[in-house]
């Protein structure tokens, strides 16, 4: 095979609980994922013959906001790939090219998402066959996110996220993005969550899943899903950007069933009722100052797969 394309989802959080700071600088969490239909492509191919003695790897980004995403060895395509072939035990060679929709630094998992899609391409394109099972021991050294990048569907991760149980779901679920101009880093709003805590006082409990979320789920209710949304980062993240308040207040009074920021944000979500209900509901959000694009998905969907 000389090209493999796949494309891989974007995540929101349903849940996020975070625990107390960890000595090696990450919280433990009770993160339930769910993969929507956002989706970036990733496409490894062997690289020309004429092209012997480049670089092994090599990154090519296309999308509106392909300028902010590294293209280099700091890509996290490239970190997997490299980790990929190291865990193989021998040096390969690919040219990938990742068509991004998921907006950069958005709390979408874009990133994870692009090393997630790595990992399956290449894992085909070089023919090694690995399991699931491995690529997702190898994903998680490359970010806490990129496991459940690769299983898809509704999952909840605990220690820093990795360790992911898939949760059982009825039917689907409609959603709204709003898209905000640039991004906030991960580790800023993690940081800023701590500081708040700090500034509290008090202990911070430990992380626990929420039986009414499990329950609605199961069940297939969005307007029980819409009451039971929670993120632990949402304060940091209104924080450190107060105009989100605005947008998440702009799609309650439009009639979400909940609204909350997706991660460690600027994205915020939103449950409709059905695909005509988050239609409208796009239009209302979309004038809120702070969001540059509302965009319609549902969930859940599965993980990286090669695309048919
Ligand atoms: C917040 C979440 C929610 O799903 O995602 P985003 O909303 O950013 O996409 C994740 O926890 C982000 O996961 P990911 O983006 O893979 O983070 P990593 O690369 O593993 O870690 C980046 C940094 O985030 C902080 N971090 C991450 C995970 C965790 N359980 N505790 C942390 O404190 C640490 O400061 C770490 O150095
Ligand atoms: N393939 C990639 N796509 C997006 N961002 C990437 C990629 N590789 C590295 N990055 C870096 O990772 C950071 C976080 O990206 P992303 O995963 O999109 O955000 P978030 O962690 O908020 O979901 C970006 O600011 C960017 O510098």
């Amino acid at each position: 095979m000389s090209a493999v394309t796949v494309r891989v989802p974007a995540k929101v959080n349903l849940q996020l609980a975070v625990g107390p700071l960890r000595e090696d600088g990450y919280h433990d969490l009770v993160n339930v994922f769910h993969a929507v239909s956002l989706f970036d492509e990733v496409t490894a191919s062997e690289p020309a013959d004429g092209d012997a003695g480049e670089a092994p790897l090599r990154v090519r980004v296309e999308g509106e906001s392909a300028g902010e995403v590294p293209a280099g060895d700091d890509n996290l395509a490239v970190r997997a790939a490299r980790a990929l072939a190291r865990w193989a035990g021998r040096s390969y060679r690919a040219d990938l090219l990742i068509r991004k929709s998921i907006p950069v630094a958005g709390g979408m998992a874009g990133g994870s998402a692009d090393a997630a899609a790595a990992l399956v391409a290449c894992n085909e394109l070089w023919g090694l066959g690995l399991p699931l099972g491995d690529l997702m021991e190898i994903g998680a050294d490359i970010g806490s996110d990129v496991p459940f990048a690769l299983l898809g569907g509704t999952a909840v991760g605990t220690g820093r996220g990795e360790r992911l149980t898939p949760l059982p779901t009825s039917g689907v679920f409609h959603w709204v993005f709003a898209l905000a101009g640039g991004g906030l880093s991960t580790p800023r709003v993690y940081g800023e969550c701590d500081r708040l805590r700090e500034e509290a006082g008090g202990p911070v409990p430990l992380p626990t899943a929420s039986d009414d979320l499990l329950a609605a789920l199961r069940k297939g209710d969005p307007h029980a899903l819409g009451r039971a949304l929670t993120n632990d980062l949402q304060p940091a993240a209104l924080e450190l950007r107060p105009a989100l308040a605005a947008t998440l207040d702009a799609g309650r009074a439009a009639g979400a069933l909940g609204a909350l920021v997706s991660g460690s944000g600027p994205t915020c979500a939103f449950l409709a009722e059905s695909a005509e209900h988050a239609a409208a509901l796009a239009k209302w959000i979309e004038v809120a100052d702070d969001c540059r694009s509302a965009v319609t998905a549902s969930g859940p969907v599965p993980g990286a797969s090669v695309a048919g």
